[in-house]
């Protein structure tokens, strides 16, 4: 197969075979803190598995080159993962769904989205993504995942038949 994959622009309901979208854009609130403060709550959870731990980690991406051949995806088993961009700038999601489960994925559920510097997202538990793909050098992202015994991330690699492209428009 030999697809360029079509940009989606992220949102709630596209996104949600894969996991939720972090935002407040749109969303529900309620106020708080004597009416200063709206909190948009619940906007995705934290899965871990009984053996896990909720982490708060910093990562710092470099860019990726572009057009981009997506050459593997990796899934987190034991526990679901979140990016929150924390400068404010968009960046590139490509996911497959969780799928039955076995160490496999069909090149053609693969899908791209664009999030905005407004938008996180956090994948639910076996998802299948790209590592992050920071559109800004040294973007940082706030991650929420899970830390615990056991390999929580498998990595599938595609058939060399299978060319799979990320083009930025
Ligand atoms: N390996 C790691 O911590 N990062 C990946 O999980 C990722 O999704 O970027
Ligand atoms: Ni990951």
């Amino acid at each position: 197969m030999i697809k360029t994959l079509k940009i989606e622009p992220l949102t709630k309901e596209a996104f949600a075979p894969f996991g939720d979208v972090i935002e407040s854009e749109g969303r529900d609130y309620f106020m708080i803190n004597n009416g200063s403060t709206q909190r948009y709550h619940k906007l995705g959870e934290v899965q871990l598995d009984e053996q896990g731990q909720g982490i708060i980690s910093i990562f710092r991406a470099k860019t990726l080159e572009y057009p981009l051949q997506i050459k593997m995806l990796e899934r987190h088993p034991f526990g679901s993962q979140s990016f929150i961009p924390l400068f404010g700038h968009d960046f590139l999601l490509v996911v497959a769904p969780v799928g039955d489960g076995s160490m496999n994925i069909d090149p053609a559920t693969v899908r791209a989205f664009r999030a905005s510097g407004r938008q996180g997202v956090n994948y639910h538990r076996g998802v299948w993504h790209h590592p992050i793909m920071a559109l800004r050098d040294n973007d940082e992202f706030l991650v929420v995942d899970r830390s615990g015994p056991g390999n929580n991330c498998d990595e599938f690699f595609f058939d060399e038949s299978v060319r799979l492209t990320v083009e930025l428009g």
